[in-house]
């Protein structure tokens, strides 16, 4: 049985929410806290830099024969989940050229004449730093070719048919373009790209190794099974791996002798309703309702984010992502279904299915 028609297609990013998602634990996104520790837990180079081992072994490559050559390196695009280290990879980049960096990001350049003031201000050999590149105005990404091609930007002087366009030359930089998604980045703009790499979400092992360091540059003790603790509970993430380490030394702190063991660390993220598999309490009240309420579904959008409390692009853009990527829920053409997983983590059982088309059909058991 459907409960309500609606289709829907993931679109819009979790960056543009505000309100609940935003204040959550377990959102890869960069709150202010993060932005001020964040800057003392960077990786400074390749060799710091935790996992992603192919997209590091290319990317030392591509600077070593750069800097070999004596040349500016080749643009590099990278794509991924917010809080995998774009942003970190882009200062390794700068770094290891030896060259100076400007930071800035797709929204914030809205007309052509802003990316001109930037490029045409731009040192020999500087990286410039363009996040969420896939919002960037269409004038600005046309600019963008020009310069990535021929380091040369036309400035338009006048308007209609006295319009002139001046050319200015632009000294040779090299662009790190990051976006969550690359698929939005128009083919010339792609092509423009002598590297691209895509980040994958980490490893549990590779998080826990984070831990560690993390742990190490706060002058936190953590034990090996504490550091386990938080990096399963991570979500494949780096970001949100800093994050749980610093509310669970808190807890440490105030509760214990400061020292994180596994114990220590399950107790503390169960104050802030992180469970066992980095679930926090949005992600588990949409699987129980869904559960729960509509028998493990189908089940329409609007429908499980009315019981959930919940706007519809809150359930569809925070909760879901991460629900469909540990295999907890499928979007189905009929509807959002809950996976045996699912049940099997919320220590529930599934109804018996009667006959016709149900989870059975869907999943094959
Ligand atoms: N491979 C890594 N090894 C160690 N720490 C890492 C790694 N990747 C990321 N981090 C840590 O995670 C935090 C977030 O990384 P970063 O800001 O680079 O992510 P991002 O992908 O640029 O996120 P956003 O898309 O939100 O800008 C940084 O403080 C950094 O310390």
């Amino acid at each position: 049985m459907n409960w309500d028609d609606t289709t829907d297609e993931a679109a819009g990013a979790a960056e543009r929410l505000v309100g609940p998602a935003a204040e959550r634990l377990v959102d890869s996104g960069a709150d202010g806290e993060d932005q001020a520790v964040e800057a003392a837990l960077r990786p400074k180079d390749l060799g710091e830099f935790i996992g992603q081992e192919k997209v590091r072994e290319q990317l030392d490559l591509v600077l070593r024969a750069a800097r070999a050559r004596g040349a500016t390196a080749d643009h590099v695009l990278l794509s991924g989940a917010p809080g995998l280290g774009k942003t970190t990879l882009s200062m390794i980049i700068a770094a290891e050229m030896g060259a100076p960096i400007r930071i800035t990001s797709g929204p914030a350049i809205q007309h052509a004449g802003d990316l001109a003031a930037i490029l045409s201000s731009l040192q020999e050999g500087e990286v410039l730093f363009l996040d969420e590149i896939h919002r960037m105005s269409r004038p600005a990404e046309e600019m963008l070719y020009m310069a990535m091609e021929d380091f040369r930007v036309d400035v338009i002087v006048g308007k209609g048919p006295g319009a002139t366009a001046i050319p200015l030359e632009l000294p040779p930089f090299t662009l790190v373009g990051a976006t969550t998604r690359a698929g939005l980045l128009p083919p010339p703009l792609r092509d423009r790209f002598g590297f691209t790499a895509h980040m994958e979400f980490y490893e549990p092992a590779e998080l826990e190794r984070v831990v560690h360091r993390s742990a190490q540059l706060l002058d936190v003790e953590i034990d090996p099974r504490g550091a386990a603790e938080i990096a399963g509970r991570s979500r494949g993430t780096p970001r949100i791996a800093n994050r749980l380490l610093r509310r669970v030394r808190d807890y440490a702190q105030v509760k214990a002798d400061g020292h994180i063991t596994q114990d220590i660390a399950g107790a503390a993220l169960a104050v802030y309703e992180v469970d066992g598999r980095g679930l926090d309490r949005l992600d588990r009240a949409v699987l129980e309702a869904l559960l729960k309420l509509f028998g493990g579904g189908p089940v329409g959008l609007s429908t499980l984010a009315v019981a959930v409390g919940e706007e519809r692009e809150t359930v569809e853009e925070v909760a879901e992502p991460f629900l469909v990527r540990e295999g907890l829920l499928a979007r189905t053409p009929r509807g959002r279904v809950a996976t045996p997983a699912a049940w099997a983590h919320l220590g529930l059982v599934p109804p018996r299915q009667a006959g016709g088309k149900g989870q059975q059909d869907l999943f094959g058991t």
